[in-house]
């Protein structure tokens, strides 16, 4: 099942000819499908893939398939759970460069950042392994020798839909926590990113998860929701935008499932005039710049005090324009192209409009055309910083996910932390400073539910992640994240006889 050797994996030659359809431990085509898809590669513009979307009948089977594997996984112990998980942990790290290069040739994020992710995949299923084997109830006391007691129980087939921008961690990200409460999953990628997800589920089969534990369909909105409308669906995680969340969530209300939402944001990173210059700005493009800006908690509004405005500006421009763009699966490449065409085409129009608007573009905001002749179809463009920002215009107020950073300049805590939570999202935020007591009291005001304090966009599994407001609800990592996967089963027992009013 191990797909092509990673020297025939270069950019301009990867194609996918195996289903990508996972059901029952195996690859399938679906049992059904309505229409098809194509995944690029945004590297080169080339098509890598062409797959038929998953149609009600093939749904139905993928959960089906995974309520059976369901009742084998819910009775083995947690510790049982926490070494299948282990070893699959394990074959990740094996074969992190394999997963890597797929999730660059498909997203087209550089294969440096694309690493990264997958140290952040194997280590949430390292964390969630661990917490397997101390999930467990309460007992409680009652009088007469009479007591209760808590049974943490899984939900049953739980539903994972993701977004493109981080393909194999998301479907990590979701499945790990998951599967260790001992739930099984159907779980669908984006139709731009179909590729990595499967070398997770064969994975999972590997380790020696039950045939149908963890199943994948293929295809966009019809197919998720046959997903999100299925009656013997427990519940639905969601990563994606917010008209979508919103929809999911209706959907599942209508069927009284819980909804985990990761949706959109449009955070803002506060740089005070006490901080760290250096690690400021290297704060700015961590904050911006990973996955060609496409990070839904990426703090996007850079607010900079008046005092240090020139210079971290100055510094910014210069780092933002020796980022070097091209081949993603070159290993001194540190930005690639955009996820496809269309997308491209929306941020371009982002940074058109700003300066409609009156922001100017100190560097970047154009199309970027490599000088490889096979990267000449791809979707290039140079990172961009804007000033001259105010608050009301479109690229400070929409999420624009593409690598473009706003700065607006500031004078007091007060009024930054204003206009800072002036908006619908609150995902994330940061926050700059030497000063400590600064430092907690601006985080403790930011409406955000992911803050960073001198860094940014770093993300420990041991650490909750999810957002306030319109930036959805529920959270992933952390240990928090066992709750929204499990239900409290409460057993109240009684040791003398029934008191009866009757
Ligand atoms: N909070 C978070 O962790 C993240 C949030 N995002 C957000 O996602 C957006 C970009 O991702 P997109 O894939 O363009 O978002 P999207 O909302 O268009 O699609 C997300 C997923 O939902 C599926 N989908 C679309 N319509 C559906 C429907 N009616 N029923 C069921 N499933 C449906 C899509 O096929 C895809 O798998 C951005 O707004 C970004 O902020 C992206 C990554 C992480
Ligand atoms: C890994 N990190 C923190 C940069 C982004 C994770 C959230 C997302 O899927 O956009």
């Amino acid at each position: 099942l191990r797909p092509a050797p990673l020297a025939a994996m270069s950019t301009g030659t990867f194609v996918v000819s195996q289903p990508l359809n996972y059901r029952g431990g195996a690859r399938v085509n679906p049992a059904d499908a309505s229409g098809t898809e194509k995944a690029f590669e945004p590297a080169t513009g080339r098509v890598i893939a062409t797959f038929p979307c998953s149609g009600e009948k093939e749904v139905n089977l993928a959960v089906q398939d995974a309520k059976a594997a369901f009742k084998i996984w819910s009775q083995k112990s947690g510790m049982e759970r926490c070494r299948i998980l282990l070893e699959a942990a394990r074959i990740i790290r094996e074969r992190k460069d394999e997963i890597a290069t797929t999730e660059t040739i498909n997203n087209g994020k550089s294969i440096f950042e694309a690493r990264w992710d997958i140290d952040t995949s194997w280590q949430c299923l390292e964390y969630y392994a661990g917490l397997a084997g101390s999930m467990a109830g309460e007992h409680i006391q009652l009088p007469g020798g009479s007591f209760g007691y808590t049974r943490r129980e899984a939900l049953g087939v739980c539903v994972g839909i993701g977004a493109w921008n981080y393909p194999f961690q998301i479907a990590c990200w979701k499945s790990a926590p998951a599967l260790a409460c001992g739930n099984a999953m159907v779980f669908k990628p984006s139709p731009f990113t179909p590729v990595s997800v499967l070398l997770l589920a064969e994975i999972y089969t590997e380790a020696g998860v039950p045939p149908g534990l963890f199943n994948v369909v293929q295809g966009g909105a019809a197919t998720g929701q046959f997903l999100c409308q299925h009656p013997d669906v427990a519940k639905v995680s969601f990563t994606g935008s917010v008209p979508t969340g919103s929809k999911i969530m209706e959907m599942s209300a209508k069927g009284i499932k819980p909804v985990t939402l990761e949706l959109g944001g449009k955070s803002p990173l506060v740089i005070f005039s006490d901080c760290d210059m250096e690690n400021a700005v290297k704060g700015a493009l961590m904050a911006n710049f990973l996955t060609q800006g496409e990070v839904c908690c990426n703090g996007t509004r850079v607010f900079v005090q008046k005092e240090i405005l020139d210079e971290f500006t100055r510094e910014v421009v210069k780092r933002t324009q020796k980022i070097k763009i091209g081949d993603p699966l070159l290993e001194d490449t540190r930005m690639g192209p955009l996820i496809n065409r269309p997308h491209l085409e929306r941020v371009l129009g982002f940074v058109k409009l700003a300066k409609e608007q009156g922001a100017q573009v100190l560097c970047g905001g154009d199309v970027y055309v490599p000088e490889d002749p096979k990267l000449q179809g791809g979707y290039y463009m140079r990172p961009c910083v804007l000033t001259n920002c105010r608050d009301d215009m479109t690229c400070v107020k929409e999420e624009i996910f593409g690598p473009v950073m706003s700065i607006l300049p500031f004078d007091t805590e007060a009024e930054v932390l204003e206009r800072a939570n002036d908006t619908t999202f609150g995902l994330a935020a940061g926050v700059f400073t030497r000063d400590i007591q600064r430092a907690h009291r601006v985080v403790a005001a930011l409406q955000a539910g992911m803050c960073f304090i001198n860094n940014y966009n770093v993300s420990p599994v041991e650490l909750p992640f999810g957002g306030y407001k319109k930036s959805g609800f529920g959270r992933e990592n952390g240990r928090v994240t066992i709750e929204y996967y499990s239900q409290l089963k409460t057993v109240c027992v009684e040791m003398g006889d029934v008191e009866s009013s009757f």
